[in-house]
């Protein structure tokens, strides 16, 4: 013991200061380990926030924004998302952040419909898609391709306006069902830019747009197992992963038979449509594999049938609703169409009303209202927040059209609010991705790369309709109680189809 002694005092020593810096060592790994997290609601456990968010997510996730803020953290199952409700968060993250934020997640079901994801909307961020995309904007998609594309848009108009004269003006002024003609619109418009024909000419054609609208289906619909990976037998045995497979079977089989015929019909070929100009495109350097092309024409009629059916549909409810909007579009149309027979580009041009009007529909019912996900490549602070790789970001674009901090009396529809000095510097708001509080096409890398051909359908067939007919609702319906509620889905669509009856101007 006595000899014990002269060692006890300094082991006390150095046990303590050993206990002092691994504390210390401790406090320190486990304050950086501490992430600033984003505001996050409760959650269940499987569930996570799953239970928050119901068939109109745009409407619940402003709900939830409004309490937890504009940039929050909500976990569907086990998968993180970031929701984003502000311009502010949008320009961070489309600008400081934007090839970070490039990328999209590969469900299941994507994989399987486009390809192993080998399309631009869903392929991974990275040169092939860098490739693809450059495809669509310079060669399928670019302002003279669009031009070039003019006598398709007047032959489907005509056709339009003559089952308008046909069905309602000429049939003791009838009614018409206006959403159902805007849906065949913008397919047929979208099959000949692609294929060169109308596909509700042929048999096949017409299987072909059945298919379509399952894929439109399948594309928005929920696949547990993309969210609770052990829980994703629940596919197999609710139908949904046979369905997938039965759909891209389809959609292949059409595919492979038009590009067949394509490509035996080549001496004829004249680039005058999409398939063609990618059958080009593959035979000129051989660098476009078959299932690409499969997979861009997928991309076409996914992203420009719906999306420009539902801005019309809503367009014209709006009109309904606002007659006194409604007038002053017919006036601003028919005076610069005074003596003329047909509407040409430069008289489109000085429609700045409709360019308005067709803003403000944008505005408040953008067709994709929360913009395709995107994932996350690698942890990032955003906002101030530590955000984590593999985390979804959803931007509500419909929510941030509706921020009182950016918008006068947003739930107004009020085209006269882009012909104000505040909005209107650059008449071309929003059509550039730049303009963060309005973004019906996206922005950044990923953003829409079909807003000219959208935009130039879109006011073309308006220009038209409203100078030629006077439109009334059905039964004596007045404006104001017309329904507008909206239809679940990715592209949100009305409930109800909108029913309306025209007479000749
Ligand atoms: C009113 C009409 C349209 C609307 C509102 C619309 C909206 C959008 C939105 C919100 C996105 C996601 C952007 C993002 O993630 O930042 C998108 C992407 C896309 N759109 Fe459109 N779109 C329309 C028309 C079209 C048309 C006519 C086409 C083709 C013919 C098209 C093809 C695409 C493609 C391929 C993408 C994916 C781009 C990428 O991931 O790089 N869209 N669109």
């Amino acid at each position: 013991m006595e000899l014990l002694h002269p060692f006890i005092f300094p082991f006390l020593v150095s046990l303590f200061l050993l206990w002092s810096i691994t504390k210390w060592w401790f406090i320190k790994k486990s304050a950086a380990n501490k992430k600033n997290s984003p505001p996050s609601p409760r959650k269940l456990p499987i569930l996570g926030n799953l239970h928050q968010v119901g068939s109109l997510p745009h409407r619940d996730l402003q709900t939830l924004a409004n309490k937890h803020g504009p940039f929050m953290l909500l976990h569907f199952g086990t998968v993180p998302f970031i929701i984003v409700s502000s311009a502010d968060s949008a320009r961070e993250i489309m600008t400081t952040h934007d090839i970070v934020f490039s990328n999209r997640p590969d469900f299941k079901s994507f994989k399987k419909l486009l390809y192993g994801c080998k399309d631009v909307a869903v392929a991974p961020y990275g040169e092939y898609w860098k490739r693809m995309k450059g495809i669509f904007v310079h060669q399928l998609l670019s302002n003279k391709r669009v031009q070039s594309f003019r006598y398709i848009r007047e032959e489907e108009t005509d056709h339009l306006i003559g089952k308008i004269i046909r069905e309602s003006c000429n049939a003791g002024n009838k009614v018409v069902n206006l959403s159902k003609m805007f849906s065949e619109l913008a397919i047929d418009g979208i099959c000949r830019s692609a294929f060169g024909v109308k596909c509700s000419d042929s048999e096949n054609g017409k299987k072909f747009l059945v298919l379509l609208k399952d894929l439109m289906e399948l594309l928005g619909a929920l696949c547990i197992g993309d969210f609770v990976p052990w829980l994703g037998w629940i596919d197999r045995v609710n139908g949904l992963d046979k369905r997938v497979d039965d759909v891209a079977r389809g959609l292949d089989c059409f595919l492979e038979d038009v590009i067949r015929q394509h490509t035996e019909a080549s001496k004829e070929r004249n680039g005058e449509n999409f398939l063609d100009i990618l059958l080009e495109i593959c035979g000129d350097n051989n660098t476009l594999e078959k299932d690409s092309i499969k997979a861009l024409l997928l991309d076409v009629f996914a992203g420009g049938t719906d999306t420009i059916a539902t801005l019309l549909e809503w367009l014209m409810s709006e009109l309904f609703r606002h007659p006194i909007v409604m007038g002053k579009l017919q006036n601003e149309v028919r005076e610069i169409l005074r003596g003329k027979h047909a509407i040409k580009d430069d008289d489109l041009e000085k429609m700045h009303y409709l360019k308005a009007v067709v803003k403000e529909t944008l505005r408040c019912h953008p067709p994709i209202p929360l913009l395709t996900r995107r994932i996350i490549d690698k942890d990032v602070k955003v906002m101030g927040y530590d955000v984590s790789k593999g985390t979804t970001v959803m931007i509500n674009g419909w929510a941030i059209g509706r921020d009182p901090q950016y918008w006068d009396e947003p739930e107004k529809f009020e085209p006269e609010r882009f012909l104000k000095k505040k909005y209107s510097n650059d008449n071309n708001i929003a059509f550039k991705g730049l303009d963060f509080e309005f973004m019906s096409f996206g922005a950044g890398r990923r953003g829409c790369p079909g807003i000219s051909f959208a935009v130039a359908t879109i006011e073309f067939v308006v220009a038209n309709i409203v100078h030629k007919f006077n439109w009334e609702l059905p039964d004596g319906l007045q404006g104001k109680d017309l329904d507008m509620t909206e239809s679940p889905g990715a592209t949100v669509r009305r409930a109800t189809p909108l029913f309306a009856i025209a007479t000749l101007n």
